[in-house]
This record gives structure tokens, C-alpha cells and sequence, in this order.
């Protein structure tokens, strides 16, 4: 083995920032790797942050991190010559809505009480190129849906979703990377598991064979034309194979390896929400929290940096500290999820499991209180990821680190944006 060189872990670093390295003793390369040479994404151009965003003494413990340097860490740097890696920056966000005196808030109003971080609006010129450009791909090349679908995809605003969650791409080209892939990802839930033709019966085989699509099938000659061929026959496997080739043409192989990954993850979520539906069983809130750690926005933020147009090589993202930052990120934006779809969730049929509605049952609390523990739970996740995301840029101020952190940050607040502003499918409760 190499010289592992000058261990980063200095006395007095947190609990959570001590985990963010492999320690020398376990046999881990301690010392913090370069770009790999065969990476052939943009060069990471953002700006090194200055060391006082990253590099000062984390005190004692995550939560303990003091929130002006989360702030600094997670909204990026200000320095001259910044500007352009955040052309609309969050700190010329909306106005908050005042809340309403009683009765459901305002249609586009954040939740009462759920803790978020405004955006600015989302640059209109990218919203309506990326949304022409998506749709001419969802309908000319990949036929993601029927002519009487088309007000559903227009309401979905998958554009809007995209530039509000990805300010940094450096092209539209990058952004369509992360478009296409929502829209397949979102083709595969609804025609799979939900109400356009889902169903949890035969879901494994579907979602199997949709995911050779990500992660081909190698296999003789004899089987392969069957295999190609079956690629074509669905709405959700010919958006999974076109998504997934302009997606491995922009990113490293190993960025490629890890989407893969994260949408193994997704389907093992799939297939536990179904198995619960098809047998009416409700579980208990871990359980329904551990399910919905998979069946999660995880595969949107962890490819902020190809679309980015830089990497973040595999030995930091495979970091346990990193790890569990993309854990907890992926939890709270998918539990947003959650409270904004309630009532959608509510009005459709049979009974759709989602935080509130698994702590009314396995609780015996009142729909309310439920709602409003499940906003608490949120605000928990999102309080955890913002203090780990902080001890681990301050442990390892790699500028790659720095920027995925940030890039994952920025991905969370878009995701909160998107499903306040989306009245065409969400609204809220009548719960204050
Ligand atoms: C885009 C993507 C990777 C989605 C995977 C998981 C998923 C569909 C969600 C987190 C959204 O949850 P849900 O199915 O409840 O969506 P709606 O509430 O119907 O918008
Ligand atoms: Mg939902």
C-alpha cells in the first residue's frame, strides 16, 4: 500500500466530522484524492471556497456547528468573480406568504412551519427552452405518453423543476440530462406502480426488466435481439434506455455506476410499498421512514454534478460521512414530498401510504396532529443534513466535496420550490 500521507483528522473535530474520513488505522486511504485522470466532465471550474468556509474547527458535534458557517458552507461562495456559478442567487429569494388567519394556506404557500430555504425564481428563458426541448424529446423520441396525457405533463413543469434544482448547470444540454431522467423516472412510477395502468401485482418483473434499461443486460447472441427489442416496447423502458444513453455519454463511468446504484435503491422501494399494498398492512413508522429511504429522490440530487459538469470522484462519494449526508437530504426532500401530496394522496383510490397517514394509524394520533409531527420530522432531517453537510465540508474542504454538498443543498431548497409552486397537482389541508 502507499503512503497513505498526512492523516486529515484533527483533535477536537466532531463526532460527525470524524466520520467524514477513513481513519489511517482501518486500512482506508486517508489522504484526499484529485479528479481521476480519466474524468471527462467539465474540469470542476467553481471557485475554491475560502478556507474559512470549510476549514475552521467544527466544535462539539454536528448539531453543534455553529449555523453561520452551515450558511456560508451551503450557500457557496461570495467572492468577487463567484457570481456566475450562481446566476440567480437565493439570496434575492420570494418574499415569504403571510400565513393566513385560518383555513388552508394560500394556493403556492410554503407549509406553516416547515423549515425551507426560499429560491429565487427559476431563470424563464432556460424554463421555457428546457421545457420545449423535454417535451419534444418525451413525444418524438421516446413517446413518453398519450395524446390525452398531455395536460398532465404540462402540469408536472418539469422545466421549472429541473432549472430551479440545478442553477449551476453550466448548459441546457446538462440540464436536459437531469429533465430527461425525471421524466423517465417519473414514466416508470406512474406506468408501474401508480394510477396510469400500475399495479404492486407483477411490479418486481416490470421493474427488473425496465432496469436492464440503466444496467445492461450482457448477455449471447442467441437472447440478446429479444432483450434489445423488449427496450422499445413500453412508454417507461424507452425513457429509461434514451435517458440513460445522453446521461452515460455526459458523465464518468463511475458516475454512470453510481445512478445505477441509486436506482437499485428506488425499486427495492418500489417493491416494499407494494408489498405493503397488496397485503393492506400499514407499518410502523421506522419502517415506513426505512421504505421511503429507497423509494426516495436520492437518483435526482447525487447527479448534481454531472450536471454540474464535474465530478465528485467515488472514493469521497463513497465516504460513510457522505453517504449519510445524501441520506438525510434524500429523506427530507422526499418526505416534502409527502406533506405537499397529501391531499392528493387523500382524494385517490384505496389508501396511498405517506408519513402523515402511517403516524394517524401506528400512533392513534388525530390527522392533524399527524400531519403536523410529520412537518416536525421533516424540519429534523433537514436540520441533520444541514449540520452534517457542514461538519463534513469543514473535514474535508476538498472543492468537489464543497460543491456536491452545495450542489445537493441547492438541489433540496429547487425540490421544496417546486412542490409549493405546483398547484396543478398539489394542495394543502385544512390544518391550521
Ligand atoms: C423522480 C424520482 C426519482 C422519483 C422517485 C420516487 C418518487 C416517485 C417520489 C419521491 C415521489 O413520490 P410520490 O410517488 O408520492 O409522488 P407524487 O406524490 O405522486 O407526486
Ligand atoms: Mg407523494
Amino acid at each position: 500500500m502507499s503512503d497513505p500521507g498526512p492523516s486529515p483528522l484533527q483533535p477536537g473535530l466532531s463526532a460527525a466530522a470524524a466520520r467524514a474520513v477513513p481513519r489511517p488505522d482501518a486500512g482506508a486511504r486517508p489522504a484526499l484524492p484529485g479528479p481521476p485522470s480519466f474524468a471527462r466532465t467539465v474540469p470542476t471550474d467553481a471557485p475554491t471556497p475560502g478556507g474559512a468556509q470549510v476549514t475552521g474547527p467544527a466544535r462539539e458535534g454536528a448539531a453543534a456547528v455553529d449555523r453561520p458557517a452551515i450558511e456560508r458552507i451551503l450557500r457557496g461562495p461570495s467572492g468577487l468573480g463567484t457570481a456566475s456559478l450562481y446566476p440567480r442567487r437565493r439570496e434575492a429569494a420570494e418574499a415569504p406568504e403571510p400565513p393566513a388567519a385560518s383555513g388552508p394556506p394560500a394556493p403556492g404557500s410554503p407549509i406553516p412551519g416547515l423549515y425551507h430555504h426560499p429560491v429565487p425564481e427559476p431563470d424563464p428563458a432556460r424554463v421555457e427552452e428546457i421545457g420545449a426541448r423535454i417535451k419534444r424529446w418525451a413525444i418524438d423520441e421516446v413517446q413518453a405518453f398519450p395524446p390525452e396525457w398531455e395536460d398532465q405533463f404540462d402540469g408536472f413543469s418539469v422545466g421549472r423543476y429541473m432549472v430551479a434544482c440545478h442553477p449551476d448547470a453550466p448548459t441546457l444540454d446538462h440540464l436536459m440530462i437531469a429533465t430527461r431522467l425525471m421524466v423517465a423516472e417519473n414514466a416508470v412510477d406512474d406506468c408501474y406502480c401508480e394510477d396510469h395502468g400500475g399495479s404492486p401485482i407483477g411490479l418486481g418483473s416490470r421493474l427488473l426488466l425496465a432496469h436492464t434499461a440503466l444496467d445492461p443486460l450482457h448477455t449471447t447472441g442467441e437472447y440478446e435481439p429479444a432483450w434489445v427489442a423488449s427496450l422499445q416496447s413500453d412508454a417507461p423502458r424507452r425513457a429509461y434506455r434514451s435517458a440513460m444513453e445522453y446521461f452515460v455519454r455526459q458523465s464518468t463511468a463511475s458516475q454512470a455506476d453510481r445512478y445505477r446504484h441509486d436506482m437499485a435503491r428506488l425499486h427495492l422501494g418500489y417493491l416494499a410499498e407494494a408489498a405493503w399494498a397488496q397485503e393492506d398492512h400499514v407499518p410502523e413508522v421506522w419502517e415506513y421512514l426505512a421504505m421511503r429511504q429507497f423509494n426516495n429522490f436520492r437518483p435526482c440530487p447525487t447527479i448534481t454534478d454531472t450536471v454540474g459538469g464535474y465530478e465528485l470522484p467515488a472514493d469521497l462519494h463513497a465516504l460513510p460521512a457522505m453517504q449519510r449526508v445524501i441520506a438525510l437530504a434524500g429523506n427530507a426532500t422526499t418526505i416534502v414530498n409527502d406533506l405537499y401530496s397529501y391531499t392528493k394522496e387523500l382524494n385517490s383510490p384505496g389508501r396511498h401510504l405517506n408519513l402523515p397517514v402511517v403516524i394517524a394509524e401506528r400512533e392513534g394520533v388525530s390527522d392533524r396532529d399527524a400531519y403536523l409531527k410529520a412537518v416536525e420530522v421533516h424540519n429534523d432531517l433537514m436540520h441533520a443534513f444541514e449540520a452534517e453537510a457542514a461538519a463534513l465540508a469543514a473535514a474535508c474542504p476538498v472543492p468537489t466535496v464543497v460543491r456536491f454538498l452545495r450542489g445537493v443543498a441547492v438541489w433540496a431548497d429547487g425540490n421544496h420550490y417546486w412542490h409549493r409552486t405546483n398547484t396543478y397537482r398539489y394542495s394543502l389541508p385544512d390544518f391550521w
